[in-house]
């Protein structure tokens, strides 16, 4: 039996008796940019922590090469980017950087090898010795991503990575993600931005808990008979209709 790189089955979630995710169904088979594309409050952030281990579904599996999550062994093969970053603010970023490093088990000598290449392409080289507390929210999204990224995961769980990025960093870093996967990184992302929706292999459609449509940019206009990611999901959302 070959193992989906992530399989989602009949995944909810309630909290306090609220259901926030319906039964959603999806399989990641081979290193792809998996798009999460939905309004706020769709369930977006609750989908992904569900699949990084962080929340747990009340009904539905969520697994990773095959093993159910929350598992600490698969959680190491994830890199995880929440929405509000998690940093030490009197810390500096360089600092900041050796923890969590330190806590996914990298050594020194990997810290070492990773770091430039990592600060480099967050573009934060000259930042490294400031301190947090003094970062703008971008530089704390790009400080966020550079810490994801260090133990070189082999799922990456992004939400909404570049709120507050500059339009030239933010295709920079959408490069970046495009080699990450060509290298085998399997990237799942959130994210309101229709251009970056264009830049998905797939995207999952999700509306009120629910996943309305899955598949390519190119399928889901084709299907809807839309130009627009924008249009395709109001189609699927019964906003807007065929003519
Ligand atoms: N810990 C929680 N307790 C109760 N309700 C929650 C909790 N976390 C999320 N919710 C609710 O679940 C629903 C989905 O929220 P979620 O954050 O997953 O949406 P989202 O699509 O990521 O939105 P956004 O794009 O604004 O981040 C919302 O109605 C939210 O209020």
């Amino acid at each position: 039996m070959t193992k989906d790189i992530l399989s989602i089955s009949k995944v909810e979630k309630s909290y306090a008796g609220k259901e926030v995710l319906g039964s959603i169904s999806f399989a990641l088979e081979k290193p792809e940019i998996f798009g999460l594309l939905g309004p706020s409050g769709a369930g977006k952030t609750t989908l992904v922590k569900i699949i990084a281990g962080i929340e747990e579904a009340t009904n539905g599996n969520a697994a990773i090469l095959g093993t159910n999550m929350p598992n600490l062994q698969q959680m190491k093969k994830i890199g995880y980017m929440a929405q509000s970053d998690a940093l030490y603010s009197e810390l500096t970023a360089k600092e900041n950087i050796m923890f969590f490093s330190a806590l996914y088990g990298l050594k020194k000598s990997e810290i070492k090898r990773r770091i430039q290449e990592i600060i480099a392409m967050v573009d934060l080289e000259q930042d490294m010795n400031k301190k947090v507390a003094d970062f703008s929210g971008g530089m704390k999204r790009r400080l966020s991503l550079a810490i994801a990224l260090m133990h070189e995961p082999k799922i990456l769980i992004l939400d909404e990575p570049t709120v507050g990025i500059d339009p030239v960093l933010r295709r920079k870093i959408w490069d970046n993600f495009q080699e990450l996967k060509a290298s085998g990184t399997t990237i799942i992302v959130t994210t309101h931005v229709m251009d970056e929706a264009e830049k998905c292999d797939r995207l999952g459609m999700i509306r009120d808990g629910e996943m309305i449509a899955i598949g390519s940019p190119d399928d889901l206009k084709s299907e809807t008979q839309t130009e627009s990611i924008e249009d395709a999901f109001l189609y699927y959302g019964g906003v807007l209709h065929a003519n």
